[in-house]
């Protein structure tokens, strides 16, 4: 099952966290074969870029030069033998085994000899070995976590003078996320949603709720439209954009940008609902407007397919969310195969989109309204760069959001930096690492 989802993540850009519980589902696995596979599939994914050079060393050729099919077995038996207590007899054997059933037996003696050689150090030694005249301690640390060296250094420049919890970062990009649930406002509180799902309150979000596992899709909650699957962090970037400061009457117009999927058009929904608002949300893609769509069914928002950089809609909204397209290094943590699909060449032509983004949204918004700038990215490129070149227009007032997000806190909050815009982080806060900066236009 494992070496399937690998297959359609390298053959067809599946996403692992979408392909992997359709296959489960498909075998009904017991619990203990489904948490295997899990390990197998989302380990092997995430460690790709390592278990490549370990397997280059051991097999001395470069791995460009090693057949796709047999580097998928190379790579989920190195997974078994280095990272998992899977016994090395039992991880080479069934690889090898593996490789058979697949049509690939001739390749059975080299998948046999490369893992056995790789199965002769541990992992710590592996690494030590590549480390080998590696003294820049964000390149060490990049290869003993099984990250892109650029977004090792990416994060380290945006945790700035907390550049020390940069080990911190980069394990909780390894970690099984919490579920996140959002309360519907105005269906019910985020304390019932608690009540009911056996979940705990967050700390953040008035309406979040934690899950330690479990299928969240299972829920009567969910089921019934109470409440969505949403990181936490997530419903504060929407909630930001609902609740800053903007200079004159709230005459309800609400712009949601780029909306698709939908999860912060249902909550801006939800709100608008309450507050006699309603929402217009953009998508350019045809199939993600339609997810928004159903998510927003029964709430005030209307669905626009259109490119959101000239949306030909008539301006004087009072609040515009841009939650940009980005890079979603922020969110790795969901997305296993993620960090080594993505190259440090995907950010400029990002940047360039987020910055006619926002132009468009500040050309939306009335003077005195609102533009929630957001991403799923700490990239700087993406998130202060993007603010602080905008901010250089004359009309355009850059606000503290922590004030609007200690508002609506059960606790007081730590860790959101020196301001004006805001920072969250996986290892901190227990969210993706979601960026907002609120920009009021003056005139
Ligand atoms: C980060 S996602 C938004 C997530 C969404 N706000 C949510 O909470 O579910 C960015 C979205 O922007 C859309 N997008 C990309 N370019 C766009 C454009 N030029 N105009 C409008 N939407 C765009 C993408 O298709 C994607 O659905």
């Amino acid at each position: 099952m494992a070496l399937a989802v690998m297959t359609a993540v390298r053959d067809r850009s599946a996403y692992a966290n979408l392909a992997l519980p359709a296959q489960l589902r498909r075998a009904r696995l017991d619990q203990r074969d489904s948490a295997l596979a899990t390990e197998l599939t989302y380990g092997t994914l995430r460690s790709q870029g390592l278990l490549d050079r370990i397997i280059e060393l051991a097999a001395s050729r470069p791995v460009d030069e090693v057949d796709p099919p047999v580097l998928d077995l190379l790579r989920l038996g190195a997974y078994q033998l280095l990272f998992t207590r899977i016994g090395a007899h039992a991880a080479v054997d069934t690889t090898v085994e593996a490789a058979r059933t697949a049509g690939l037996g001739r390749a059975g003696g080299f998948v046999n000899a490369v893992l056995r050689k790789i199965s002769s150090r541990s992992a710590q030694e592996w690494i030590d070995a590549l480390r080998e005249g590696v003294t820049d301690p964000i390149g060490r640390m990049a290869i003993g976590t099984a990250h892109p060296e650029w977004i090792a250094r990416a994060f380290a420049e945006s945790l700035g003078s907390a550049a020390g919890e940069l080990p911190d970062l980069l394990a909780a990009d390894d970690a099984r996320p919490k579920v996140h649930l959002a309360a519907r406002p105005g269906a019910i509180s985020g304390e019932e949603l608690a009540l009911v799902t056996g979940g705990s309150e967050g700390t953040l979000s008035p309406y979040a709720v934690h899950l330690d596992s479990g299928d969240p899709g299972s829920l009567d909650a969910v089921k019934e439209g109470l409440a969505a699957v949403q990181d936490e962090g997530s419903q504060l970037v929407a909630l930001a954009a609902a609740r800053s400061p903007i200079v004159g009457e709230d005459e309800g117009r609400w712009l949601d940008l780029c909306a698709g999927p939908g999860g912060k058009a249902a909550l801006l929904g939800a709100l608008a609902e309450i507050e006699g608002a309603s929402v217009t949300a953009v998508e350019v893609s045809e199939h993600r407007a339609d997810l928004v769509r159903e998510a927003t069914r029964d709430l005030p928002v209307q669905v626009v397919t259109t490119d959101g950089r000239s949306p030909g809609l008539e301006s004087g909204f009072d609040r515009v969310l841009v939650d940009a397209p980005c890079s979603g290094l922020g969110a790795l943590r969901r997305r296993p195969e993620a960090r080594w699909r993505k190259t440090a060449a995907d950010i400029p032509p990002l940047v360039a989109l987020q910055r006619e983004l926002v132009d468009s949204a500040l050309a939306l918004v009335r003077p005195g309204g609102v533009v929630l700038y957001a991403t799923c990215s700490p990239h700087l490129s993406e998130t202060v760069s993007v603010v602080r070149e905008i901010s250089r227009r004359a009309d355009v007032e850059v606000l503290d959001v922590r004030p609007v997000l200690s508002g609506m806190a059960a606790e007081p909050l730590d860790g959101m930096g020196e301001g004006p815009w805001v920072q969250l982080w996986p290892h901190r806060h227990g969210t993706d690492a979601m960026f907002m900066a609120a920009l009021r236009r003056t005139e």
